[in-house]
């Protein structure tokens, strides 16, 4: 067996797969891709194929290890970060998916939570699971799927997010688990014990038996099975992928904090061993756990705002309605115009999530002229991504202790120079993009790789970051700030629009 000289990280996004495997510097010496098929059923609906995340999982790692030119026997540890809420159930005996995943986007289940919500159940499941009533987390879906698949053989059946499913086909069916981060996004964990909630298991008519069992984000959680890449490879941390990115950009005092532009936008503030409470409608959530020299539990928790639609509004340009051939060209299209020409959109294609949590909210375009073009369309959609973080960012300020600075960015959609620095203007501080935008899967390969004391400690990746481009706010944007303003009031009448036209 060779030296372990390279650390796994599996990156398992709700818009594609990938795999990256760094050496000890924290460079990356291989990676692979794989976009993954989005299913809508129906309007509002979003399913995956959770063989194909597997068929992609174990794709992507064998091609990223054939790029690097590597035996696997060289792996020291993977670390697995996934997309967060989307769930499934699965047959432990044929390990076969009963259902497509229902993934984190998809309304479905969008009355039910209503019906949740008006019988006063909000406060409750509030302050036990630190997560506002919606069918963006897992347990309604959980619910959904338990009542819509026929003959359901309870004793065979196990449930799980995409993390679980994954460790458990990697483990050739030997362990069923998932790590506090993601089990906080279920609604279904007491984010003080860090256990499942009996009440909130009531609620929803989950049985625990077919849950997987919680652990630490970072430690041991079992070894990949030899026949998948060639040797038994040590899985020593697992996190939710806005977890994984908060770790990735070394935010790990109290008030620092991050914004991933993937499908969604996530701002995720580190608040440390602290529950702190929001009074805006953001989210506390599990940053990650470890067990600490004592053999005690250590868990850190975060504050979040959480906004569902980004770079999802740039791939429906491209896939749904075919206005670009690629999200890059939004860049040049949206500077091809002086301005918004007085079109405002709001990316509420799946609802609003934080501050609004308004489930029957709809995508809508406000200011329809006869002089609006493509470019207007592509640059309003731009624009509304920064409004979306402009909302947070005000509502994270206050509830945090120290003013934001600067604003730390990763994901897909922070490589668009005007984004970013439409961003800035708006803020009014300086944007601050990495050399390296996958900060997601860095984060859970140094997560991984410090368990296994491959690195020392965080400190390592701290001194590797190399920032790539600051965007400061322009001297002339107050047009910004005033077209914020009109986006708020685009906000304000597309909320409600189901309720209100009783169409899907
Ligand atoms: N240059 C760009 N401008 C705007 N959006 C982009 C750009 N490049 C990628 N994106 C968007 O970023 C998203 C992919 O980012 P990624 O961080 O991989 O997301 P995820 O982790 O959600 O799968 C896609 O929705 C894509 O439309
Ligand atoms: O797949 P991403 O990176 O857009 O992240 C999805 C989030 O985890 C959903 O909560």
């Amino acid at each position: 067996m060779g030296d372990p000289k390279y650390i796994l990280a599996l990156d398992l996004g709700t818009t594609g797969n990938r795999a990256f495997l760094f050496d000890r510097n924290g460079q990356v010496v291989g990676k692979a891709y794989k976009e993954l098929r989005q299913y809508y059923p129906q309007p509002g609906w979003l399913e995956h194929d959770p063989l194909e995340i597997w068929q992609a999982t174990c794709w992507v790692a064998k091609t990223a290890i054939e790029k690097a030119n590597i035996n696997s026997s060289e792996i020291a540890a993977l670390g697995l970060t996934v997309q967060r809420e989307t769930c499934l159930l699965w047959n432990q005996n044929t390990g076969e998916p009963l259902h497509r995943a229902i993934v984190w986007q998809d309304r479905r289940t969008a009355s039910e939570c209503e019906d949740l919500r008006t019988q006063g159940y909000g406060p409750e499941i509030y302050h036990r699971s630190g997560l506002v009533i919606d069918a963006y987390f897992s347990a309604s879906k959980l619910a959904w799927l338990l009542k819509n698949i026929p003959d359901i053989d309870y004793k065979s059946t196990l449930a799980g997010t995409i993390d679980s499913w994954i460790l458990w086909k990697l483990t050739n069916g030997k362990v069923h688990g998932t790590d506090h981060s993601n089990a906080s996004r279920t609604m279904l964990m007491n984010l003080e014990n860090c256990q499942w909630d009996e009440t909130l298991l009531d609620l929803f008519q989950i049985p625990t038996d077919i849950l997987p069992t919680i652990k630490p984000s970072f430690g041991e959680f079992g070894v990949t099975d030899p026949k998948i890449l060639g040797t038994a490879i040590p899985i020593t941390a697992i996190l939710g992928d806005q977890q994984a990115a908060l770790f990735g950009h070394c935010c790990c005092r109290p008030g620092l904090m991050k914004c991933t532009y993937g499908t969604g936008s996530f701002l995720v503030a580190y608040t440390g061993k602290d529950i702190v409470r929001s009074q805006n409608q953001l989210l506390s959530t599990v940053a990650w756990s470890q067990i600490n020299q004592n053999s005690n539990l250590d868990v850190s928790y975060a504050l979040e705002g959480s906004m569902f639609t980004s770079g999802a509004c740039i791939q429906w340009l491209r896939d749904g309605i075919k206005l670009i051939e690629n999200a890059v060209e939004t860049e040049s299209m949206a500077t091809r115009v002086k301005n918004n020409g007085g079109l405002y959109f709001v990316p509420a294609l799946s609802g609003l999530g934080a501050p609004h949590w308004d489930m029957s909210a709809r995508g809508s375009f406000f200011g329809i002229t006869a002089g609006i073009t493509s470019e207007h369309m592509v640059r309003a959609v731009l624009e509304a991504i920064a409004y979306q973080v402009k909302e947070v960012v005000q509502i994270i300020d206050t509830a945090s202790i120290n003013p934001i600075k600067v604003l730390t960015v990763d994901g897909g959609a922070c490589q668009n120079n005007f984004l970013m620095q439409f961003q800035a203007d708006l803020l009014q501080i300086p944007v601050e993009r990495p050399m390296m935008c996958d900060i997601t899967v860095q984060g859970i390969a140094f997560a991984a790789g410090i368990v296994v004391g491959f690195w020392e400690k965080i400190e390592t990746l701290r001194e590797g970051r190399v920032i790539e481009r600051v965007f400061k706010p322009s001297k002339d944007c107050n047009h910004a700030q005033a077209n914020f303003k009109t986006w708020l009031r685009a906000v304000e009448r597309s909320k409600h629009w189901l309720i209100e036209t009783h169409t899907p």
